[in-house]
């Protein structure tokens, strides 16, 4: 569903991704772990087509990123989701539906939000007044609105709280479930473990590990990613 054959980037000469390839299949979730600057916003980037890759490939099912559009199958929750804070939860989720070619009845606007957690008597109040989680739920029912297939998020549990995280983590097991494709780049590598399907280590551009979360544990994980950065 996702794929990466050999990708590449430099910006001004620096190299930013070396040869980096990977493939995410419906239903997983692909955390990847990396040092500042490793470049997993740039492999994000790529993929949603913020910024043009020198090499490689990558395919968003059996579309080409570059050849093909792509923005209907794709959304991005990034770290602080921007939505409007003079709406409310459902005034954003309609705005942001109608952009990406949605319309919806109030009704099933309301159904996108509770379906992902957010509790009915917050969701007719101003975003002002939600906290970071609320409005990162906002984030991903926008994306089940427009039925991306594909979900990247950059560092998502950043900035939560305990009971957070564990709604977040719930949230993206049920997107899975739903055959969705998510693509984490995260700094958390116990939540990586939890949620994950497969953890990917990134360093200095190179993809330098992957592995199947249900072969390794937390402990381990945590060794050999001090190992490698
Ligand atoms: N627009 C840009 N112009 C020049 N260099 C950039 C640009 N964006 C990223 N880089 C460089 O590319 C490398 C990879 O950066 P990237 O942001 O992808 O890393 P990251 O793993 O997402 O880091 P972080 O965890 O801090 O978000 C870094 O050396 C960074 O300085």
């Amino acid at each position: 569903m996702l794929k990466a054959i050999n990708v590449t980037k430099s910006y001004s000469g620096e190299v930013a991704l070396k040869d980096v390839s990977f493939e995410v299949g419906k239903g997983e979730i692909f955390c990847l772990l990396g040092q500042n600057g490793a470049g997993k916003t740039t492999t994000i980037n790529i993929f949603l087509g913020f910024i043009k890759k020198d090499g490689g490939h990558a395919f968003v099912g059996d579309k080409e990123v570059g050849k093909d559009e792509i923005n209907q199958l794709t959304a991005y929750i990034p770290e602080t989701v921007q939505l409007y804070d003079n709406f409310s939860g459902v005034e954003n989720l309609n705005f942001f539906s109608r952009l990406a070619g949605f319309t919806y009845t109030n009704q099933e606007l309301e159904d996108f939000l509770t379906k992902i957690g957010l509790e009915k008597d917050a969701q007719h109040k101003r975003l002002s007044s939600y906290s970071k989680g609320m409005r990162q739920k906002v984030g991903i029912a926008v994306a089940l609105a427009k039925n991306a297939e594909v979900i990247f998020m950059d560092e998502p549990t950043s900035g939560l709280d305990p009971k957070a995280t564990a709604e977040f983590t719930k949230i993206c097991k049920e997107l899975a479930a739903m055959g969705k494709v998510i693509f984490i780049a995260t700094h958390d590598i116990f939540n990586a473990v939890e949620l994950g399907t497969t953890i990917g280590i990134m360093t200095e551009g190179e993809l330098v590990y992957t592995a199947n979360t249900k072969t390794i544990n937390a402990n381990e994980l945590q060794d050999i990613y001090l190992k490698t950065i």
